[in-house]
């Protein structure tokens, strides 16, 4: 990924949530910590232009988030906290067919990629189940699966494993550390961003540390006294 944040503010209501932000992020595998309220989300959503800076500007690939809107928004794709209010459509397989609506496919060309992604997380199964049936880790997966059917370069997640039991976090915790595609995680479960590549620690809308997993990690905790 090649991802800017170039004097990046970002003020809600005249309060100032993101201080100005210098930042480079180009590993394939990055985590982002800290407290709740610090400012995590809002500079997660920055990249796929949901949240747009009150001053400077954030590329993507090389696509500035607010004069080529449609391009850095392509991207990148963006798993929400909550995936139920991902899934729109009842089927889960309508769901993923809707992803792919803008690129003109005959149907049959749209059940065989379907198919792909649901074996890819192995819940064909789930395809015709209607998604407030499911339950947390299978929502997790099929959100992942309806998101990576249109193929993003870059796939952020808000949360991935909150409010998952440990059976179902592990599960989703195993997928996301194979997934072939680049990554940027916001997680409050140490577990998973420590088998990350660069992990970035959000404090006050600021970033107080960045780089090796183990050592922002150890940061964090030695922040909070939180014993490791
Ligand atoms: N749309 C908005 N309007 C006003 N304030 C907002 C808005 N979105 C976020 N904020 C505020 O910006 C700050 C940062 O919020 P953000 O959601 O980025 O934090 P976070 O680190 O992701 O928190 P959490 O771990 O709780 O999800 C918070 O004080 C929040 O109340």
């Amino acid at each position: 990924m090649d991802i800017h944040f170039d004097k990046v503010e970002v003020r809600f209501e005249g309060r100032t949530v993101i201080h100005p932000l210098d930042l480079t992020l180009s590993e394939r595998r990055i985590g982002i910590i800290g407290l709740n309220g610090s400012g995590k989300t809002t500079i997660a959503r920055m990249i796929n232009g949901l949240v747009k800076p009150s001053s400077g500007r954030v590329t993507v690939n090389g696509f500035d988030t607010l004069a080529q809107e449609d391009e850095a928004r392509g991207q990148s794709g963006f798993i929400f906290q909550n995936p139920q209010n991902q899934i729109i459509l009842p089927l889960l397989r309508e769901d993923i067919a809707l992803g792919l609506k803008s690129r003109k496919l005959s149907k049959t060309d749209v059940t065989a990629a379907v198919d792909a992604v649901l074996d890819r997380f192995g819940i064909r199964h789930l395809g015709d189940r209607r998604a407030h049936e499911l339950s947390g880790g299978e929502l997790q997966l099929a959100a992942l699966a309806s998101v990576l059917v249109t193929q993003p370069k870059i796939l952020v997640m808000d949360e991935p494993t909150n409010q998952l039991d440990i059976k179902n976090r592990n599960l989703v915790e195993e997928t996301i550390r194979t997934l072939p595609e680049d990554v940027i995680v916001i997680s409050h479960d140490l577990n998973l961003v420590e088998g990350m590549e660069r992990v970035l620690l959000v404090r006050g809308g600021r970033i107080a540390a960045d780089g090796e997993p183990a050592r922002v990690i150890g940061e964090y905790r030695a922040m909070h006294g939180v014993p490791a």
